[in-house]
Formats: C-alpha cells, sequence, structure tokens
C-alpha cells in the first residue's frame, strides 16, 4: 500500500471532520431528517459526505465511491469493482444527536473484497486511526502520532486485569449479555464498555480493549475502514462462521454478526460459538 495515499485519506477524513464539528458546535441545534431505514441523518453527515465522495472520486482513477450517504449501485454494477473507496461519512449518528462525542468519519479502500487501508477520525477527540497492509497501524491524537498494536489476551490476563470488551451502546445487548456470561466462565472477570461507532474496533485496535462482539446488523461502510485498521494492528475481523469478513460479495450491503478480535492466537472460536 501506497503510504502517500494513506496520508492524503488521512487529511479528506480530517476536513470532514471539521465540516461536522462546525454542525456539532451550532447552538441552535440540529435539524435532524430520518431516511428511508428510520435511521437519523443531519446537516453533518450530508456536509461530511460532500467534502469526502469528490475529494477521493481524485485521488485514484477509475475507483468508485460508495458511500452510505449516495444511492447504492445495483449488485451487477458494483459486484465488478475490482476496488473501491467506501465511506461512513458520520457513524454513529445516534451518538452525534445525543452529544457524547462518540462519532466517526469512516473511509477504506477495498480490493478483492479485502480492506486493504482503512481510516477512522474522531472529531470531537481529534484523534485519527490509520493503517493499511504492508504499513502497519498507528493513532495521530492532536497531532502525535504513535504506532498501535492490539494485545495479546494471555498476557494481559497473567497481569491480573479483566478482560475488557466493547459493545454497542444501542444494539443487541441481550445476545451480548449471554456471551459475557460465558466468556466469564472460561476466562474470569470481565470488563464491558458500552459506546457507540466505529471507535470500538479502534478500540480493539490499539489494545485498549480485547473483544467487541456485534450481534445486531450494520452495514459495509460501518466497519471497513476500522477492519483495515485492525487488520494492520494484528488483529483480526471475523464473521459468524469465523471467517475474515469481505466486502461487497451479495446484493444487499448489511454484514453478518460478526467479532472484532485483539489476539488472533488465542483460541476464541469455541468460546464465542458456543
Ligand atoms: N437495522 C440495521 N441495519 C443496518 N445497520 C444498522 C441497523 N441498526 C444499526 N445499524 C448500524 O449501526 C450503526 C451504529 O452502531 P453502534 O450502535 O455500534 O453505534 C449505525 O451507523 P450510522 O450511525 O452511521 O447510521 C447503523 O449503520
Ligand atoms: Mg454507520
Amino acid at each position: 500500500m501506497d503510504k502517500a495515499l494513506l496520508e492524503q485519506v488521512i487529511t479528506i477524513a480530517q476536513q470532514a471532520g471539521e465540516a461536522i464539528l462546525e454542525v456539532y458546535q451550532r447552538s441552535e441545534g440540529m435539524d435532524i431528517q430520518t431516511k428511508q431505514d428510520d435511521s437519523p441523518v443531519t446537516a453533518a453527515d450530508l456536509a461530511a459526505h460532500a467534502i469526502m465522495e469528490p475529494a477521493l472520486a481524485a485521488l485514484l482513477d477509475g475507483v468508485p465511491v460508495l458511500s452510505e450517504e449516495s444511492k447504492l449501485p445495483p449488485f451487477d454494477v458494483r459486484g465488478q469493482w475490482q476496488s473501491y473507496w467506501i465511506i461512513d461519512p458520520l457513524d454513529g449518528t445516534k451518538e452525534f444527536i445525543k452529544r457524547n462525542g462518540e462519532f466517526t468519519v469512516n473511509i477504506a479502500l477495498v480490493e478483492d473484497g479485502i480492506p486493504v487501508m482503512g481510516v477512522v477520525h474522531v472529531p470531537v477527540l481529534n484523534i485519527t486511526y490509520a493503517g493499511g497492509r504492508d504499513l502497519g497501524a498507528f493513532k495521530i491524537a492532536d497531532g502525535t502520532r504513535t504506532a498501535i498494536s492490539s494485545r495479546k489476551l494471555a498476557q494481559h490476563i497473567d497481569s491480573g486485569k479483566p478482560v475488557e470488551v466493547v459493545a454497542s451502546r444501542s444494539h443487541g445487548a441481550d445476545a451480548v449479555d449471554a456471551l459475557m456470561n460465558r466468556i466469564q466462565g472460561a476466562l474470569g472477570p470481565v470488563d464491558t464498555k458500552n459506546m457507540g461507532s466505529s471507535l470500538k474496533l479502534c478500540l480493539v485496535a490499539e489494545g485498549a480493549a480485547d473483544l467487541y462482539p456485534r450481534l445486531a446488523l450494520t452495514s459495509e461502510w460501518d466497519t471497513a475502514a476500522a477492519q483495515a485498521v485492525v487488520e494492520a494492528a494484528g488483529g483480526i475481523v471475523v464473521d459468524d462462521k469465523f471467517q475474515l469478513m469481505r466486502y461487497n460479495t451479495k446484493e444487499d450491503i448489511l454484514n453478518p454478526f460478526f467479532y472484532v478480535i485483539g489476539d488472533p492466537s488465542y483460541d476464541w472460536k469455541p468460546l464465542l460459538l458456543g
């Protein structure tokens, strides 16, 4: 992967983040619309989309952009794409509306169904996570860059600390609770932190959490960018059959349920698939 390209993508994500913050900080409140699928969309989602779509389309000749905020091309068209950009201009719109800061800008480059480069920007924290195949993963916090990697589970447990699990604030809580009980039985104490958006995958990437079980629906733009970061940091994202999660393989844009795993050398499969 091209390091210069990743830098350009980081700049685009941060510019979109600034446009989102302008809306976020407006004192008069937000104009919230409801989309066809009942999910909320704000002026911030649309402003970020308007910045990112043309900027990405200009980066690589002939590589299209698929956005949560644009019309989904039929699968007989997009199924032909060898590579494409996939973006979620504002992931965690519910958290944006609740004003808790847990929302992200997401850009991924997908090649042959694999997210090979990703940038996740967190506007309120001014933190950017980035990574790519052969580029490693890193975090930029207030301008300072640090390499990140996911952590080893055995070492973490041996040091007396609980297994740390991240989960959605809004979706799939009952199934995650049942799983927590199984993990607790096998590995001892578990700490669960609830959080919005793709930030959860980034916490696994940077070794601040061990597992993110997603036992509720998401779309491919919700996960592609952060999956690239997780995998560049040494983790994996597997589906409900324990296969690495892949993109653009079918007519609809929904992901299977999935697990984000920081330490692939631990045999999570029996525990997760019960
Ligand atoms: N029924 C559904 N189908 C598809 N995606 C869904 C969904 N319910 C929630 N999501 C996705 O879950 C994301 C929020 O996840 P979380 O609860 O972890 O914050 C939403 O992102 P958006 O905010 O971009 O719409 C949305 O894409
Ligand atoms: Mg989303």
